[in-house]
């Protein structure tokens, strides 16, 4: 594939501000004169937010088996980089993603307990060696983070997730394998103390966006 367009994605637990903070790069990347493509995972076409559906239904008649969950996952995915990521990585535009395979790592891997070397299979059959360039890992105490979640949650009226239903031990362990995959992988995923004013998130992520534009230059 011809690349010329950036892969920026932005990851974390629940409710630790990858959404708000996912406007602010992709805003601050189209003040620079940037075609910018905000898209999210599971999603980001038609059938990929069907399966985005089926995945976060809470519906307790047929519990999700966890081998099915994770093939859903990269279903959704194989979809979304064929219609959607490649195509505009191709034309040069910057593609910025509320989530992608390092929450596999993260939920199916660290939450479900899969083995990640099945996890890297389906990575590399699917992904062909396309991975971002760069990835915001927000990072918060789940206990924090749950209680913006409820706030979220309280205005919006909306109710919970299959995953947001998940115990507190799930998400420590998600948020253990985040910073697994931080630390395997220091050129590509920058952490974010996301447990602090907005505007002091914000101040962090502009200037880090700032030196990579310089760098890409
Ligand atoms: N630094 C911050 N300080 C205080 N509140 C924040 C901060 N960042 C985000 N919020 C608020 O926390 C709530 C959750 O933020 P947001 O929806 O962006 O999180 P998210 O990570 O995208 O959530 P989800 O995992 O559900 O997609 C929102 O109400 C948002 O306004
Ligand atoms: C990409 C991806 C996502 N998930 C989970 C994580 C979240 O609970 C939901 C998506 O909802 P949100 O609005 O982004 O919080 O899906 C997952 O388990 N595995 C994945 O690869």
């Amino acid at each position: 594939m011809q690349r010329r367009g950036r892969f920026i994605t932005l990851e974390g637990g629940e409710g630790v501000g990858k959404s708000t903070n996912l406007a602010l790069v992709a805003d601050h990347l189209e003040a620079r004169g940037l075609e910018v493509v905000r898209t999210r995972e599971p999603g980001g076409t038609p059938r990929a937010e069907a399966i985005r559906k089926l995945l976060l239904d809470p519906a307790a008649d047929e519990p999700l088996d966890d081998d099915a969950e994770l093939l859903l996952v990269f279903a959704a995915r194989a979809q979304h980089l064929a219609r959607v990521v490649r195509p505009a990585l191709e034309r040069g535009a910057w593609v910025v993603c509320d989530r992608f395979t390092d929450a596999t790592f993260a939920y199916q891997g660290g939450g479900r307990g899969i083995d990640t070397a099945r996890i890297a299979e389906l990575e590399a059959f699917v992904q062909r060696g396309l991975t971002p360039d760069l990835t915001l890992l927000l990072d918060m105490p789940m206990a924090a983070a749950q209680r913006r979640l409820e706030g979220r949650l309280d205005r919006d009226g909306g109710q919970r997730d299959r995953f947001e239903r998940e115990r507190a031990e799930f998400f420590d362990a998600v948020r253990r394998a985040y910073l697994e995959r931080a630390d395997e992988a220091p050129e590509r995923v920058y952490v974010v103390n996301a447990d602090q004013p907005l505007d002091a998130v914000q101040d962090e992520l502009k200037s880090l966006l700032d030196g990579c534009l310089e760098a890409w230059a």
